[in-house]
């Protein structure tokens, strides 16, 4: 673990941090005041696209481009899945991270490895550094990433390329992209407003910038006003659009999609008829794969790479690695990134059903299924050898201030409820790590002087709704202080369905101590809110 800067001997810097620290510049100068440049900052992307001598490798590469509000990483995952599984040589850009840079750059479906990331960072960086100046200035975080993997990609020769938009569609640094083989815009809803626009409409305008002259592309199911946006933003461009049905859980053999939550079939759609459609318009039809694909069966390819993809934090379910070995599944995070309204449904039904399943099992059934999904293999397998234990759910949550709690936690607390999932207790803390950070390869230490006036107002919000729907008026509600142990790093602001921790180390030792104490009980705890907050879960609890 990196040293905390307690003035002892200075840590070495591995030359991974290094680049790390490298990149971290390029946040910090994007927020200097003053360092407006002139003309449109998208246009630089073809500035630096010359410099980096990219221009001809990019319109060679054979390019699958995904925009989209909710759903777009895990429809590149399944994409970038089926398509390995058929054969094909992959590159897969997507974000954010979770825990380490390097899983925005899949090779093959494997994190890019350290050695040719770093040989692949610095040629760029250098280049751009001695070729930028005071015209153009570097280039910002996602810009250098985004370059970075089409790079990569260039360089490794893949058959594929898989590019999830940043942000938006028509200004984000992957619509440099001037004829991809197929887009696809995956669920639209209300994200990003202060940028791409208060109504669907506007938003779907935006995404719909990633659309190319004659070059087809998919959507799922939107509402109205989107779906309108969508089809005039097409035919302006006899863009060929069509709507690609949620996939059809019967065509799966039996099967789980391994990415879990209904949502999932909805993005699982949509891939498969994004591959499909690449398939065939790169000519690679030997398989006669699209025959199959129109009938009521998918191709044994796709199956597999359906049933395989990953992609970490989105309906992943991990088992706390401390507990001791008597008690194996007595604590378990059920980890979903979700973070805008649309999202923290369909996350809570995932929860909901996700946990009844696991009930169930470990209530019926000591033999494994075959078809559970290896995601969540160790989670199962510790959950099928416990006696029976009373199962209690708590929350633990944060979400970035930019969100509006009000539209978040009541649809949460609602959804739950709605499905018989009452929460014993929500757990409120602020995230580690910081917004966009780059270096995450360990956690930070705790800063005792943490501001905890957000957790307090979601604490706050999140009694009242406990207090209505027990019948009572929403009462004004001062939480308790607790100060463990003298110490004031471990003081606890408790309330009767929640508490708020300076630190998420001290929230999940409360939950280790409290399993301790009380052998009885297992604790599922959802994790939401913010992805970073997923990402420090992660970790902080995987082994
Ligand atoms: N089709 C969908 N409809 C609604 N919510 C979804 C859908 N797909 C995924 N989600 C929710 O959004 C979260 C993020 O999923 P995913 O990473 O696939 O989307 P993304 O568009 O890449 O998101 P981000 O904006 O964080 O990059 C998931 O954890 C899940 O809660
Ligand atoms: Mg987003
Ligand atoms: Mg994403």
């Amino acid at each position: 673990m990196a040293e905390g800067g307690n003035g002892s001997a200075k840590p070495t810097v591995s030359p991974y941090d290094e680049a790390m620290d490298t990149l971290s510049s390029l946040i910090t100068e994007r927020t200097r005041a003053g360092k407006i440049q002139k003309g449109d900052p998208f246009d630089y992307m073809f500035d630096y696209l010359k410099m980096l001598d990219l221009e001809e490798p990019i319109s060679k590469m054979s390019i699958i481009h995904v925009a989209g509000t909710k759903g777009k990483g895990s429809t590149c995952a399944f994409t970038e899945s089926i398509l390995r599984n058929c054969g094909f040589r992959t590159g897969l850009f997507t974000s954010p991270h979770l825990i380490d840079l390097r899983e925005r750059f899949r090779l093959d479906g494997v994190d890019i490895c350290e050695e040719k990331f770093l040989a692949y960072f610095w040629w760029c960086w250098d280049r751009l550094k001695e070729r930028t100046g005071d015209d153009i200035s570097m280039p910002t975080f996602f810009r250098f990433l985004t370059l970075l993997a089409f790079k990569i990609f260039a360089a490794e020769q893949v058959d594929v390329a898989i590019l999830e938009v940043g942000l938006g569609g028509r200004l984000d640094s992957t619509n440099v992209v001037q004829a991809p083989i197929v887009c696809g815009i995956s669920s639209l809803g209300y994200d990003h407003m202060e940028i791409l626009g208060y109504t669907l409409g506007e938003i779907a305008g935006e995404k719909a910038g990633i659309f190319k002259q004659g070059v087809p592309a998919f959507t799922v199911p939107q509402p109205d006003e989107a779906m309108r946006m969508l089809e005039k933003k097409a035919s302006q461009l006899d863009v060929h659009l069509k709507v690609a049905l949620p996939l059809d859980v019967n065509l799966l053999n039996g099967l789980d999609l391994r990415l879990e939550g209904e949502h999932q079939y909805i993005n699982a759609g949509l891939a498969v008829a994004l591959c499909s459609t690449w398939i065939q318009r790169t000519g690679h039809i030997e398989a006669n794969y699209l025959d199959e694909t129109k009938q009521s069966s998918l191709p044994e390819k796709f199956i597999k790479g359906l049933t395989t993809a990953t992609l970490q934090g989105r309906g992943q379910i991990v088992p706390d690695r401390f507990i001791d070995i008597e008690s194996p599944g007595d604590l378990v995070f059920y980890l979903d990134g979700a973070h805008t309204p649309e999202s923290i449904e369909v996350c809570a039904k995932w929860f909901c059903r996700a946990i009844k399943e696991r009930n169930k099992q470990q209530n019926f059934s000591s033999n494994q299924p075959e078809n559970f999904s290896a995601s969540n293999k160790l989670a199962e397998s510790y959950s099928c050898e416990i006696p029976r234990k009373n199962s209690t759910q708590i929350l633990l949550f944060n979400c970035m201030s930019v969100r509006d709690p009000q539209s978040l936690l009541p649809c949460l607390f609602n959804t739950c409820a709605n499905h018989g999932v009452h929460f014993k207790k929500a757990l409120f803390v602020p995230n580690i790590s910081v917004y966009n950070k780059v270096w995450s390869s360990a956690l930070p230490p705790i800063d005792s002087q943490v501001d905890l006036s957000w957790q307090l107002t979601l604490q706050k919000l999140w009694e009242n709704l406990n207090s209505s729907e027990k019948g009572g008026d929403a009462k004004k509600v001062d939480p308790i202080c607790e100060e463990g142990e003298a110490d004031k790093d471990r003081c606890v602001w408790s309330c009767e369905n929640s508490s708020v921790f300076p630190s998420l180390p001290l929230a999940v030792k409360w939950l280790r101590d409290t399993i301790q104490q009380n052998k009885s009980t297992r604790f599922q705890v959802l994790v939401t809110g913010s992805l970073h907050l997923v990402g420090d879960v992660l970790r902080f609890v995987k082994k």
